[in-house]
């Protein structure tokens, strides 16, 4: 069973001294400030001149400063920037300037462990992933709550490297929930693989294909979209709330027998097998190295792949239906 640290394993005083640079303010960045600056925390903000998140940052009442400079008025460096550009940025503006007895800190373990980025031996390298969007991070900090998390070490120049990661986990709220030691392997892998064949990926292609099959059939759009995809989050909480069993204890017995034997029949071995190509993808660097040319060749499948779903019907006929709904706080995606 895996160790899992709470609030009363992790002490927000070895912060104390520290400043803390978070870099970036964008999903997990404004979330990792603002919840460690509620926590007591000496938190500024590295961005890059003309970043439109400067402005949000100094709303919310930060200093902000360019990455070189946020780097060098701290001694506890935050990488919040999109994966892709950690390495460039890192190469320019952090390197030479982290002191001595510093700590780099990742909220996933990408470019350490692709060794995109190789960080001097003079420095503490730690991993403080939630395992949450950072939207919820904020929103659940502010409802006294928390996220889950994993913290790994990649290196431990000061010997406390791991105070350092749970310190930070707390501040951000995680340790309220519960915070799980891993590596940086592990927490890359396993991210990759749930984004790509769950989370995101398999459940997005989940609710498209169920959406297009009713209408193709001539059902009404706006009754799939509440069969894929509104009725999801009720189940889906279900499972949260109690786990897989609880879902099935909760419906009907209809639902349970067509459910029970007909998904068996989705997720098939046909499935599982093209799962564990994915994963091996994963695990040789193949998709690794995929995505990193992709950016080298800037994006043209990833903008075309994003547009189409911006696109598909779902989202028109989504639109319309949740404004029926004003309890849903919504995502400002523009
Ligand atoms: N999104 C999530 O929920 C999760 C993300 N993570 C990890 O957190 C890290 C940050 O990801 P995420 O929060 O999603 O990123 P976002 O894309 O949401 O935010 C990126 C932030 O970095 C800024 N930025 C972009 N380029 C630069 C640059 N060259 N120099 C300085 N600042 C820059 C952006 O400013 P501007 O907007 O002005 O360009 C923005 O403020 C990643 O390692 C990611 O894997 C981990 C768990 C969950
Ligand atoms: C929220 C999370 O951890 C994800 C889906 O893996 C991500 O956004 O990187």
């Amino acid at each position: 069973m895996a160790k899992i640290y709470y609030d009363k394993d992790a002490k927000l005083e070895h912060l104390k001294d520290r400043k803390v640079a978070v870099i970036g303010y964008g999903s997990q960045g404004h979330a990792h400030a603002l919840n460690l600056r509620d926590s007591g925390v000496d938190v500024i903000v590295g961005l890059y001149r003309g970043s439109k998140s400067w402005k949000k940052a100094e709303k919310d009442g930060f200093e902000v400063y360019e990455v070189s400079e946020a780097v060098k008025k701290s001694d506890f460096v935050s990488m919040l920037i999109p994966d892709t550009v950690q390495p460039a940025v890192y190469n320019k503006y952090i390197r030479d300037n982290l002191k001595e007895g510093s700590v780099l800190l990742f909220a996933h373990g990408f470019n350490i462990h692709y060794n995109q980025i190789i960080p001097p031996s003079y420095v503490d390298v730690v991993l403080v992933a939630p395992k949450s969007p950072g939207h919820l991070v904020r929103r659940m900090f502010e409802e006294g709550k928390g996220v889950p998390a994993l913290v790994a070490v990649h290196q431990d120049y000061s010997g406390k490297a791991l105070d350092y990661a749970l310190a930070y986990a707390k501040g951000l709220g995680c340790t309220r929930a519960g915070v799980i030691e891993t590596t940086f392997k592990e927490e890359t892998e396993t991210d990759l693989f749930g984004e790509q064949v769950d989370l995101c990926g398999g459940v997005a292609e989940l609710i498209k294909a169920t959406f297009e099959i009713l209408v193709e059939a001539g059902y009404q759009p706006e009754v799939a979209y509440f069969e894929a995809l509104h009725e999801l989050k009720l189940i889906v909480d279900l499972i949260y709330e109690g786990g897989i069993y609880a879902m099935w204890y909760s419906v009907s017995d209809t639902a349970k027998y067509g459910g029970m034997t007909r998904g068996k029949r989705i997720i098939n071995e046909r499935v599982k097998e093209e799962m564990r190509k994915i994963l091996k993808e994963i695990q040789t660097g193949e998709f690794a190295r995929e995505w990193i040319l992709e950016n080298m060749a800037g994006r043209p499948s990833f903008y075309k792949l994003l547009e189409m779903e911006r696109n598909h019907p779902i989202e028109k006929v989504g639109k319309e239906l949740r404004k029926m709904m004003p309890w849903i706080k919504g995502i400002d995606v523009d």
